[in-house]
């Protein structure tokens, strides 16, 4: 199987936003709380977003309404040009903790979604070969997650996660638990592997550095209620290779998103 073939079947046109949020606004609590207020953005085919903000600024909850496991208060969202009514093939999500479940192996943990989806085939098992391949872990397709280390095991996730085949990847600090060699490491990984198999990603962090690095555009949220309080424009080419977060424009970048961070906290 080529990398072209490991390509989502979603269906981004290159001059349609796939995601579209027109005010996006989501409370709880009978409106007490308001975690997420008039959100406004496109994200364009193949972009790599980051969100980053303080604790409690409505990142996951934005996650949650573009993966239609949350319906908006208010506003509109849209994936393809579609409004979100609930979740869509189209759109699969990752989370910190890998979720693995421990009485199948790796590959077996990857074929989840085919299973449910239907009747698991010879492509779908080669297809879920060829992902464990692109996330290094060929020689451990038959191991248990046990059997694996952390940052291991959310390679296994991100191979499921592509596995389903959905365009649009939602990774809600994927590696948020891992120290950080294997965090940088994975963060290159994870570049690579989105970038070959063209998906559009909304990625969110705690980390700054992290947030501009995998980046061609930061989202930075305010406090609670959570606005978008500025779009930052990522302007390093691609390949990035971890020396770029040492030279001074990568430093700048950083200043302003903490800049703006530090003016709206
Ligand atoms: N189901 C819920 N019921 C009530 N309040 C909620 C619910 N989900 C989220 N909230 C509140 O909405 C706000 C935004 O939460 P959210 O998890 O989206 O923030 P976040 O930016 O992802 O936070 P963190 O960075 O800590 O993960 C928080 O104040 C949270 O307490």
């Amino acid at each position: 199987m080529t990398v072209a073939e490991l390509r989502p079947t979603g269906t981004a046109s290159a001059d349609l936003p796939v995601i579209a949020a027109r005010g996006v606004t989501k409370t709880f609590g009978d409106g007490r709380v308001v975690a997420l207020e008039g959100a406004d953005f496109d994200v364009r085919p193949g972009e790599f977003i980051s969100l980053v903000g303080p604790s409690g600024c409505g990142k996951s909850t934005l996650l949650r309404i573009v993966a239609g496991l949350l319906g908006s208060s208010a506003g509109s969202l849209s994936v393809h040009g579609e409004k979100v009514t609930g979740p869509r093939h189209d759109v699969a999500m990752m989370f910190q903790k890998p979720t693995l479940l421990a009485w199948r192996t790796a590959i077996e943990n990857v074929l989840l979604p085919t299973e449910i989806a239907g009747r698991v085939t010879d492509k779908d098992r080669r297809r879920a070969m060829d992902l464990l391949e692109l996330t290094g872990l060929k020689d451990f397709a038959f191991s248990f997650p046990s059997q694996l280390s952390g940052g291991m095991q959310q390679r296994v996730a991100l191979a499921r996660l592509l596995q389903t085949g959905a365009d649009i990847l939602l990774l809600d600090e994927p590696f948020g638990a891992l120290d950080e060699f294997t965090r940088e490491h994975l963060n290159v990984e994870l570049m690579r592997i989105v970038g070959e198999v063209g998906a559009t990603t909304l990625f969110v962090t705690h980390n700054i550095g992290e947030a501009i690095f995998l980046a061609d555009r930061v989202f930075v949220m305010t406090p609670r209620p959570g606005r978008l309080a500025k779009i930052v424009d990522v302007p390093f080419a691609r390949p990035r290779s971890p020396e770029l977060q040492l030279t001074p424009d990568f430093n700048q970048l950083v200043a302003e998103v903490r800049t703006t961070l530090g003016a709206v906290a």
